[in-house]
């Protein structure tokens, strides 16, 4: 590979406005759909007499086989262009797409929102760029997609822009950082080449303008955090945690500590794509083995940090958050469940210091009684159980959270600051 530039992509937008659909696309467009599943796809089609490449299929056949444990990995969900490699942060349509993308399961440095051309803005269109807005995504590629659909009419294209926009203007999104193009994911105007059927626009291609993002700076100068998603036991080796790092470098020979757990010990073999490495950092996927620990010693949910300037576990924590639905009000005493990168903590609302006028960003009344759906506020949170957060002003990727309570993602947040016992 050459020195291409890693970039993660989130590809967001309401549902059946086409994500998988231009997933597929700017896989197969790029080279990178792999041959096993053209193949597949060829035959299953022939079976059923339908013509044409139905590019979601590329996505849902990915997604089933990695649901049946078929091996399949990441790289089929990787894309090149000239300046940069993509990797698309979670497969669209997932269920806790919104949670991942909260949570950094999937944090993006870039996203593509998708709008049909032929519905507008919808709930999830504005959910999701609510989120890519508070999660500190800065640039917005909006496809204006289905252009098939309204007969490559300009005019219908600018209805969509306009609607866009002013959703943009909304959430305090500078419209000046969003690049609009008008695409059909399914027939491939604009995605990969310049489409003779918008013959009024003359601006870049999908391709062209994902190209043209501005390089993210990888954060490898920051501490080492390390999440850690599971811990396995393996023959030969012993314990095994694995996990993403999300800043920092990790390197063998390195004293690292094991947050809320509080272990620590020397990290002995690094392990990714099936090859020791010397050192991991920012984005990648690991597994390790550290001197001295074992299975029982650490969990899903502890974040892996130097030894010497272990990470934060809070005792409160003060946090901004946007509550996004609710059924009714939210009062201190409210307890549910906090998803923190790899963690899943019941934390309880001990106070609701003020509400904040969400345009402004000015305190709108202190210490409410309560706050709702639609409301911004800055509460102070009280953890259950041991919690690894970081204030997001320090280390962003780990100062993020989703509020979820019966099923659902009500809430997202920041962390301003933690108080450690
Ligand atoms: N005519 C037309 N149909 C499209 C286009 N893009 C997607 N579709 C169709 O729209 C439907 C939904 O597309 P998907 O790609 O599954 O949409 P999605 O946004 O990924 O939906 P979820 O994964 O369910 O959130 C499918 O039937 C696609 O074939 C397009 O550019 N033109």
């Amino acid at each position: 590979m050459s020195e291409e530039r890693h970039q993660n992509l989130a590809i967001i937008g309401h549902v059946d406005h086409g994500k998988s659909t231009l997933v597929g696309r700017l896989l197969y467009e790029t080279g990178s759909v792999p041959e096993h599943v053209i193949e597949q796809h060829k035959e299953e089609a022939e079976e059923k007499g339908k013509g044409g490449f139905e590019f979601a299929y590329v996505m849902d056949n990915l997604a089933e086989e990695r649901e049946r444990g078929v091996t399949i990995d990441i790289a089929h969900q990787e894309f090149s262009t000239d300046e940069y490699e993509f990797t698309i942060v979670d497969c669209p349509g997932h269920r806790d797409f919104v949670k991942n993308m909260i949570t950094g399961a999937s944090q993006a440095d870039n996203a593509v929102l998708v709008c049909a051309a032929d519905d507008g803005v919808q709930p999830q269109t504005r959910e999701h760029v609510f989120l890519a807005r508070t999660l500190g995504i800065d640039e917005l590629i909006i496809g204006i997609n289905k252009m098939d659909l309204v007969d490559y009419e300009e005019g219908r294209y600018r209805e969509a822009v306009d609607e866009v926009t002013e959703l943009l203007k909304q959430v305090q999104f500078n419209p000046d950082d969003a690049k609009f193009i008008p695409i059909s994911a399914f027939e491939g105007d604009n995605v990969a080449d310049d489409s003779d059927n918008t013959p009024w626009y003359d601006g870049p291609n999908l391709l062209e303008a994902l190209n043209d993002l501005p390089a993210p700076s990888p954060p490898t100068d920051a501490d080492l955090r390390l999440p850690i998603q599971d811990v396995y036991t393996i023959s030969g080796i012993g314990t095994v945690p694995v996990g993403r790092v999300e800043t920092g470098m990790l390197n063998t020979g390195d004293n690292v500590s094991f947050q809320p757990s509080d272990v620590s010990g020397e990290v002995k073999t690094i392990e990714m794509h099936h090859e020791e490495v010397p050192e991991a950092g920012p984005g990648d996927n690991v597994g390790f083995n550290v001197r001295g620990i074992g299975k029982d010693d650490i969990r899903r949910g502890d974040v892996c940090g130097p030894a010497d300037d272990p990470p934060s576990v809070a005792e409160t924590f003060q946090a901004q958050i946007v509550v996004m639905q609710h059924p009714s009000v939210i009062t201190a005493g409210y307890t549910p469940v906090f998803h923190a990168h790899t963690a899943q903590v019941a934390c309880t609302i001990e106070s609701i210091d003020k509400k904040i006028d969400p345009s402004t960003g000015e305190t709108a009344e202190e210490e409410p009684d309560f706050i709702q759906s639609g409301d911004a506020a800055v509460v102070t949170v009280r953890p259950q159980k041991p919690l690894s957060i970081e204030p997001s002003s320090e280390i962003e990727e780990l100062g993020s959270f989703a509020i979820r309570d019966m099923g659902q993602t009500i809430a997202a947040g920041k962390v301003l600051s933690v108080q450690e016992p």
